[in-house]
């Protein structure tokens, strides 16, 4: 008998770049991958989950920067020879390409495959191949959001970015492309019931990505294997403070609000996080416990929910316990101890950049020195400094002058002929000299000014827990209260780096301990070090609780309106119109209805539209002749307008409003009136706005509680009289209104659209549904916030079906006939709108798009990118592979296998 297995979960996995540096050997056309330094945690989760028994993980990351390996001399003059003639190529194809050919990366198809087949099983790279400075592609993270997340208020962010000539638009025009090539790669791999988890600063947009890309894929099916997005934050997120000084603030937080979980190192910044979405996004918030008795929130964000929480990362105990125990490393052990012989030693390990808080560390050092004497000549500081990428820039270049003056100045100071205190390593060393170094450390000092979790702690202090190990076993840790760890680790040695005094005092009673009070201390740290494992299979778990939710749950997600197409289908198309609601859609909702009146941004970009011949813009509103009249009728002639939701028109151009309901019975209005009168008396604030045709009873200024309640009230009242007269009764935002039921906004669309495109309307004339089609409208755009704009959308979703079946072979060449339905709201809102946008706001954006007034790249969006990285069919793409084919040829000597692009 044959026992099925139980399926695993898939978990695509999502880092910022695969854990390898990643030299191409060009000679044998095979990849060399030398596994990455840094990153441990992640990298050791990414291990974890690999092995897993329950979990099937797919790994996608970008290659990183590719380098090549030497060629020898023979080859170096192939290569040149092939180089003059690629220039030549180059020259021809790209008359704006200066580069050398060392800037430029050629890849053929073949070594690309190669390295597919050369990674674990379902580890994907990230190709983005095409440009010179493979460094790019990290510049906004690193230069803008890291040191703004590390409470650094970034210089970059003037026009001089680099040395390339980046400025912070062009950085963050390869941070969109960064996370759209993701978002592409994963397209590819994603299967229904897939997870994604997404890890870290590099990809804040990429959940919001998946949620469009996927709804245009189609992916998500109706009630199941709903798209599950977590996403994993490992630096510290700021005060709001200092986040609202990062110009892409709100596109950040909008890319990041597409996930259904955002979790934190610690609850301090996943507070700090839910205050920056309260302040720029409106959102709000629930506090609850989690199952860890943690601060949890339920953050609903322009209507939808996501949960935001924390779960410290851990280290890999295990791994870590066996690999640091071994007889060579117990050799390496030896020549320290026997080095520094009769010496205290003090182990200190960072990346070399201004928030570890060297200087700190020495400057404590020094005054440790200097306050107790007793101490000198009996201490040794092994500093190692791992350099960083940005090594050459002018703030590590400045940190490394002063460091070293600092190291000078003490081992001058209290350093003698054959003993200098203070051993400063700046470089990289490898794992076994590490272990090595925090198993001969009589203590370990952290002094970083900013970090997320500093895993340095947490390995020490699993070292530190071998307990059959008595030279190793129990030695102090002194931790920055600055450091993410020192919310896990909380029973280090706390202090604050700044204050010199204060850690050197602790240095002092770190080296005063007895040996029971140390044994005490470890045991209780020990225990607070979390486990890589736990917390891979905890977070993990919570994303499919998470799914498992969604799928139980009859609800769908609108995505966000995908602008990137909107603007390639509104650039290819002729007869395009546009249907806006008023309220709530190009103005934002405030609480007296007079104020609500038209910016001059909205007026200039609406102006922008209407110039354009190929375009009719039409506002269908609640409000009534007057209003309209005043801000749209007088000011834009070629708006058409329709007031009281589609009670009276007034076509584009003409003067002359024409009134629907003229024929209608209007005795209704003095008994609505009389009702809606009581209402108003017995509750303060509210009032009537009695438009020609409609009433609307208005309570936004009530007290909340009371003003739900009375318009509960008052729409049982008024329901009362629905037959009687053949009335609707509307529940607007904080209104009820009344209007005859036959006059609808979905009415007035349907007239509009199924119409000769350019021609006056004559709306007392039955509809001619004979039209050809190509004399209708080849784009509609129609945008609305509330129930009432629901009949638009409705309308749209119903002529494209008849057009559908009517004009097969009629649509355009995404496959549709350019409607777009669209809400104005959140995600979570029950519409039949096929997309979203969130508010006015976005609104505006949208259409500042396409009159060009708002570059694409200002926000994300899905712009389709071919296999290496370049946006498909576009002037680079096609360079791109033509210079790539030449390379081929000139290293194969053949044409053949050339054409996968
Ligand atoms: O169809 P619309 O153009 O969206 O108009 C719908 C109603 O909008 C107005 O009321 C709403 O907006 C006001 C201003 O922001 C706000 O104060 C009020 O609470 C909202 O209900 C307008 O006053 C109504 O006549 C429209 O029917
Ligand atoms: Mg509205």
């Amino acid at each position: 008998m044959t026992t099925d297995k139980p399926k695993k979960q898939r978990i695509i996995n999502c880092v910022s770049q695969l854990p390898y540096k990643i030299v191409l050997d060009e000679s044998t056309d095979k990849w060399i991958l030398n596994p990455s330094t840094g990153n441990s945690a992640l990298y050791s989760s990414l291990d974890y989950l690999q092995n897993s028994d329950e979990y099937e993980q797919v790994v996608v990351g970008w290659t990183g920067e590719i380098t090549k390996k030497n060629l020898t001399k023979g080859e170096i003059l192939r290569k040149q020879l092939e180089t003059q003639e690629l220039h030549e190529i180059q020259r021809i194809e790209d008359d704006t390409a200066n580069q050398t050919d060392e800037d430029k990366l050629y890849v053929t198809n073949e070594q690309m495959d190669n390295l597919g087949k050369q990674l674990k099983d379902n580890y994907n790279p990230v190709w983005l191949l095409r440009s010179r400075n493979q460094g790019r592609w990290r510049a906004y993270a690193e230069n803008v959001i890291w040191p703004l997340f590390h409470y650094i208020l970034n210089p970059a962010t003037r026009k001089d970015f680099d040395s390339e000539g980046n400025n912070e638009n062009s950085a963050w025009y390869d941070y969109v492309k960064f996370n759209e090539a993701y978002a592409m790669k994963i397209g590819e791999i994603y299967q229904p019931g897939d997870i994604i988890w997404i890890h870290d600063y590099y990809l804040l947009l990429l959940p919001q990505l998946l949620r469009m890309k996927f709804s245009s894929l189609d992916l998500e099916e109706e009630g199941k294997n709903k798209l599950v997005i977590g996403y994993f934050h490992h630096a510290p997120w700021p005060s709001y403070e200092y986040f609202r000084c990062l110009p892409r603030r709100k596109e950040i937080l909008d890319g990041l609000v597409g996930a259904d979980k955002i979790t934190f190192q610690n609850e301090q910044f996943s507070r700090h996080f839910v205050s920056s979405c309260k302040r720029l996004l409106d959102s709000t918030s629930k506090k609850v416990k989690d199952d860890l008795g943690k601060d949890q929130y339920n953050l609903a964000v322009y209507g939808g929910d996501l949960v935001v929480d924390s779960s410290p990362i851990g280290v890999d105990c295990e791994g870590i316990m066996k690999e640091a125990f071994t007889p060579d490393v117990d050799s390496k052990v030896d020549a320290i101890r026997q080095a520094y012989k009769g010496k205290k030693i003090i182990i200190g390990r960072d990346r070399f950049d201004p928030v570890r808080g060297i200087i700190q560390k020495l400057r404590a050092f020094e005054t440790f020195l200097a306050m107790f004497p007793q101490w000198r000549e009996q201490v040794v500081l092994i500093q190692v400094s791992s350099p960083t990428l940005n090594r050459d820039s002018p703030q590590v270049i400045r940190l490394e002058q002063q460091v070293n003056e600092l190291v000078n100045s003490i081992n001058s100071q209290y350093g003698s002929l054959n003993f200098a205190p203070v051993q400063h390593y700046y470089m990289r060393i490898p794992k076994d000299v590490y272990f090595s170094l925090l198993r001969s450390a009589d203590l370990c000092l952290i002094t970083s000014v900013r970090d997320g979790m500093n895993t340095t702690a947490l390995e020490y202090v699993t070292i530190k827990s071998h307990d059959t190990n008595s030279a190793c076993y129990g030695k102090p840790l002194i931790l920055s209260e600055f450091s993410g760890s020192s919310s896990v680790l909380k029973d280090a040695m706390i202090v604050n780096p700044w204050d010199s005094v204060a850690v050197a005092r602790s240095i002092d009673q770190a080296f005063s301990l007895t040996k029971i009070q140390r044994n005490k201390l470890q045991l209780r740290t020990w225990k607070e070090v979390p486990n890589i494992r736990a917390w891979s299979d905890r977070f993990a778990k919570l994303m499919i609780e998470i799914a498992e939710d969604a799928n139980a749950q009859d609800r769908k997600m609108t995505p966000a309106l995908n602008r990137p197409l909107l603007l390639e289908n509104y650039k290819a198309a002729k007869r395009r119109l546009f249907l806006f609601d008023y309220d709530g859609t190009l103005t934002p909702i405030v609480k007296d209805p007079a104020a609500a009146i038209p910016t001059a941004r909205l007026y200039n970009i609406m102006e922008k539209l209407s110039q354009d011949p190929n375009n009719q813009i039409w506002i269908i509103s609640g409000r009534d002749q007057a209003f309209l009249g005043k801000w749209w009728g007088s000011k834009n002639k070629s708006v058409g307008l329709s007031a009281e939701h589609g009670c009276f028109v007034k076509d584009i151009g003409t003067p002359d409003w024409v009134n629907l309901t003229e024929k209608f019975d209007m005795s209704w209005q003095v008994r609505v009136n009389e009702v809606m009168e009581e209402f108003t008396n017995k509750t303060p604030g509210s009032f009537i706005e009695t438009k020609a045709v409609a009433l609307t009873w208005h309570y936004r200024a009530a007290v909340p509680e009371l003003g739900d309640y009375s318009a509960e009230q008052l729409k049982n009242e008024l329901l009362k009289f629905t037959e009687e007269y053949d009335l609707d009764v509307m529940d607007g935002k904080k209104n009820i209104e009344v209007r005859p039921k036959f006059v609808n906004k979905g009415e007035i669309v349907k007239r509009l659209v199924w119409h000769k495109y350019g021609t006056p309307q004559d709306l007392l004339k039955p509809l001619d549904q004979s039209l050809p089609i190509d004399e209708m409208p080849d784009f509609v755009l129609c945008l609305g916030d509330d129930f009432t704009d629901e009949d638009m959308f409705r309308q749209l979703n119903s002529i494209e079906k008849k057009w559908g079946e009517n004009y097969k072979d009629k649509r355009n060449k995404w496959g549709n006939f350019g409607f777009y339905p669209v809400t104005v709201g959140s995600a979570a809102k029950v519409t039949v709108a096929k997309a979203h946008l969130t508010d006015p706001q976005q609104v505006l954006d949208t259409l500042g798009l396409l009159v060009g007034n708002v570059s694409l790249f200002q926000s994300a969006g899905t712009v389709d990118l071919d296999a290496r990285g370049h946006v498909k069919d576009s002037e680079s793409s096609k360079k791109s592979h033509a210079a790539s084919v030449a390379y081929a040829m000139k290293r194969t000597g053949s044409s053949t296998s050339l054409n996968k692009q």
